[in-house]
């Protein structure tokens, strides 16, 4: 299988790096020293947390794997920010919570407040404001709610009481009997209202109906899909069938084997074992495996590995990895530096947020590889001066489904163009698609097709529990989640908000509750972004408050908990948010607060799942009716930060805007010299397209046409009425053809007419001529008839003359006759094709 390899990209065998063998069998030693170290410390590890198995390896099915788990760092892209940012840092939102937090506690005791920041002293009557809130939480208090307590917050002694208090095992092993505290929960519904039973009974049957003949739709349409597929694939003996068991055996050089080596990795899971073969072969690649299962080395390795064998006489960029979002981009640069340590191959960050100028400067030493997001990229393609991708031989798109959703589709279809036709193309995600429609625009050349798990899989070690929230409790999902956080999980967690406008508003919420949280969304600079995630990977923060902007690819370490805040938008979300944890052979557990709206999700999640690891979390109510009060309380409070939030961020507006115009002033000749800016998208255009795409994320219908494969005109139909539907179009079929037949009979009997006959230019006068002409005649009719003779001979002389002339004078004629209509000749002739 070696043979098949191709392991240049443009080859210059003396230049590959060499490590000699005794380095690298020293270097093995240490490796297998460590990774027993490694197992000893896991073991250890696991005796205490319970969450590692030490016993565990991969499993066909790509189950799961341990390994050295390396964290990325910001540290650089941090740096550069910082650079780039002349601004003093003005009053954070975590300041103003924690000045709010003091003052309550200050009144509270009856002590004069010592403002946390004392430049930023809110004004007196807001202060009263705030303190009349707290005050009716004390009242609150006094009966026996306990309203807000700023510190402290410690509701263990209730912990039995918390339903979820079920929490874990204990009353949530048996899964018959959770399903059967669902139903009975449904029967106590039903029972509120007899008369609707009846309705909904029938309605019921008439949607099993429906549901059992979309079902049969959905197989004939995947037959269909399967031919489409079967063509546009290549066929499966392309990819080897021997799966390497370790790095050491898949043939790679010494220098990758160091860096892998290096950061741990000795086995490679299922999805790097099959993909790095056939990456190396330089076919085209639709890889998929569930979330954390290492995707982001199976597509590094083999593009290390070639790029070890590239020519070094001239600096080319030559591979391209796109990514849906910033932070993934900077983490796969990390992780791609890593691994790459012990090589020469150069990187390149080019994603928006962090300095433009620092990356046009990178990107004129053309990095080998470039790691981007698309948004960015194309502002260097419009602006940058001789940055092309016409080198590019390898594109690697991360997360693709991601990136052909609606909003990044005209992007996309721009970069691939600028790539060159001829190059590699490697897909991936937890979530790859298989639409063949889809990858046919990203120009894919006979795509190997590498799933590891099935796509809608969800890691084995992951446990998925729901909450119920009912119709008419939806308000009281904030409760609901405080609870679970201050009671159960307490750490390590990240929770999802649809919306960066609750997401903010939880954090506040959280602050003032004296919980640490840290929130990740697109409200958020660049540089809080990834000051956010990294309070939480070293474990500043216990909780990540962040929209689906978090909910793909990243890798932190450790997270124990997901929590869903809101159901997503669809089933592709749910997984990468839960993927989230439970990452790379580790457990974990998702919980879901799950609405009424949200059944088919939930149902489709169920179906998905191990059964054994899904259960049924109740929080009783009268705990949710606890949170719910301090959440109320605290309505004012939170309204005063975000206030007051707006006029720091006012302020720091207008220091901007004047930093700004003293700028342009001092340097107004160099900014007027520059070439003016193009954009790619107008900002509308940009809105429009992400206005359309959410929509469709959050169209029912669509997201149902996009989940499903594509369906002929008849599926969703009972056999009875499809087949009622094909007769009467049958009939209809023949009618239409009998009748053409009928038609065409008559024509053929009509008389035949006689083809007019093209007039000559120069005898056939145009008809308003004819008229004026026919006056003429009548006019000299008796002069005509007296020089009859005279007027034939001309008009022979007339003819004879023009047909002596030479042929030009036919084309002429013909050229007259055809009027302005030019033929294709005319048309096609090389000195005016030129012209053109
Ligand atoms: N061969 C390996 N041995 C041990 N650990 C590994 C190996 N490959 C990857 N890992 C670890 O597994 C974790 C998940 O890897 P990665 O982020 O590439 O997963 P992914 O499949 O891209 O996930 P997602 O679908 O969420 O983006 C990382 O922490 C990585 O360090």
């Amino acid at each position: 299988m070696s043979n098949d390899f191709i392991m240049t990209i443009d080859d210059d065998d003396d230049s590959v790096p060499m490590l000699d063998e005794e380095e690298l069998e020293q270097d093995e030693v240490v490796t297998k020293k460590k990774a027993k170290k490694n197992n000893k410390k896991s073991k250890n590890n696991t005796k205490d947390s319970g969450d590692l198995d030490p016993s565990f390896s991969f499993d066909a099915e790509g189950g799961g794997h341990l390994g050295a788990h390396h964290d990325w760092d910001f540290t650089a892209a941090r740096a550069a920010l910082r650079a780039q940012d002349e601004s003093q840092p003005g009053l954070s939102l975590d300041d103003i919570i924690a000045r709010k937090r003091s003052q309550a506690k200050a009144k509270k005791s009856g002590k004069v407040e010592t403002p946390a920041v004392e430049d930023n002293e809110i004004p007196e009557d807001d202060e009263s404001e705030f303190q009349e809130a707290l005050d009716s939480d004390e009242e609150d208090d006094d009966n026996d709610m306990e309203g807000i307590k700023f510190e402290g917050d410690d509701d263990d002694d209730d912990e039995e009481g918390f339903g979820a208090g079920r929490d874990d095992d204990a009353g949530l092993e048996d899964d018959e009997a959770e399903e059967a505290e669902f139903e009975d929960e449904e029967s106590e519904d039903e029972e509120s209202g007899s008369e609707e039973e009846s309705e909904s009974e029938s309605e019921d049957e008439v949607e099993e109906e429906e549901e059992e003949s979309e079902e049969e739709g959905e197989e004939e349409e995947s037959a269909f899909q399967k031919e489409r597929k079967k063509a546009y694939f290549a066929p499966e003996m392309d990819s080897p069938s021997d799966v390497a068991e370790t790095f050491a055996t898949m043939n790679l050089s010494r220098p990758i084997l160091k860096g892998l080596a290096q950061v741990g990795f000795v086995q490679p899971t299922p999805i790097q074992a099959k993909t790095i073969p056939v990456a190396l072969m330089g076919k085209d690649i639709c890889g998929g495996a569930v979330t954390g299962s290492g995707k982001t080395a199976a597509f590094v390795v083999p593009v290390l590995e070639r790029l070890l064998y590239r020519s070094r006489q001239t600096a080319t960029s030559r591979v391209l990895v796109l990514c849906p979002t910033r932070e993934l981009a900077i983490q796969c640069h990390s992780v791609a530096q890593k691994l790459a340590s012990f090589t020469d191959i150069t990187f390149g960050l080019c994603v928006g947020g962090l300095s433009r100028n620092a990356q046009e400067i990178q990107l004129r030493s053309r990095p080998d590889v470039l790691i981007a997001t698309p948004g960015r990229l194309i502002d260097h393609i419009l602006n940058s001066q001789s940055f092309t991708l016409d080198h590019i031989d390898i594109l690697i798109m991360d997360e693709a489904d991601r990136m052909l959703e609606e909003g990044f589709q005209a992007e996309l279809t721009e970069i691939v163009n600028a790539c060159p036709l001829k190059r590699q193309t490697m897909l991936f995600s937890a979530t790859m698609t298989d639409n063949v429609d889809e990858l046919i625009r990203m120009s894919l050349n006979r795509p190997v097709r590498l799933q590891i798990d099935a796509s809608n899989a969800t890691a084995s070690r992951l446990v998925q529990e729901f909450v119920r929230i009912r119709q008419h409790r939806e308000e009281d999902r904030p409760a609901v989640l405080l609870a679970l956080c201050s009671r159960t999980f307490k750490n390590r967690v990240i929770i999802f908000f649809r919306s960066k406008a609750s997401a903010h508003q939880m954090k506040i919420i959280f602050g003032l509750m004296g919980l640490r949280a840290a929130e990740l969304h697109g409200n958020l600079t660049q540089e809080q972004r990834l000051a956010s995630l990294e309070e939480f990977r070293d474990g500043k923060v216990d909780y990540l408050l962040a929209t689906d902007l978090a909910s793909r690819g990243l890798d932190i370490k450790g997270i124990d908990t997901v929590i869903n805040f809101n159901m997503p938008q669809n089933y592709a979300i749910y997984q990468h948010r839960v993927g989230r944890t439970a990452r790379a052979g580790r457990t974990g557990r998702a919980v879901t607060l799950a609405g009424e709206n949200d059944r088919k999700l939930l149902k489709l999640a169920i179906k998905n799942a191990d059964k054994k690891n899904v259960k049924h979390r109740v929080i009783p109510q009268d705990v949710i009716t606890r949170y719910r009060e301090r959440v109320e309380g605290m309505t004012d409070g939170v309204k005063e930060v975000l206030d007051e939030e707006k006029e720091e961020k006012a302020m720091r507006q207008a220091e901007m805007e004047m930093r700004k115009s003293q700028n342009f002033l001092k340097h107004e000749d160099e900014i007027y010299s520059r070439p003016a800016k193009t954009w790619f998208q107008s900002e509308q255009d940009k809105k429009l397209a992400s206005d359309k795409s959410k929509k469709a994320l959050n169209d029912p219908k669509k997201r149902k046409q996009e989940d499903a494969p594509k369906r002929d005109k008849y599926a969703g139909m009972s056999r009875a009425k499809r087949r009622r539907l094909q007769l009467s179009e049958e009939d209809h079929q023949d009618i239409k053809s009998h009748g053409g037949a009928i038609k065409n009979a008559k024509k053929a009997l009509r008389p035949i007419k006689m083809p007019r006959m093209a007039p000559e230019k120069s005898d056939a006068p145009k008809p308003q001529d004819q008229k004026k002409k026919k006056k003429k005649k009548d006019v000299d009719f008796s002069s005509d008839l007296a020089d009859g003779s005279k007027r034939g001979v001309a008009s022979v002389k007339k003819l004879s003359m023009a047909k002596q002339e030479s042929g030009k004078g036919d084309k002429k004629d013909r050229g007259s006759k055809l009027g302005k209509f030019r033929g294709n000749k005319a048309f096609k002739s090389a000195k005016k094709y030129k012209r053109r």
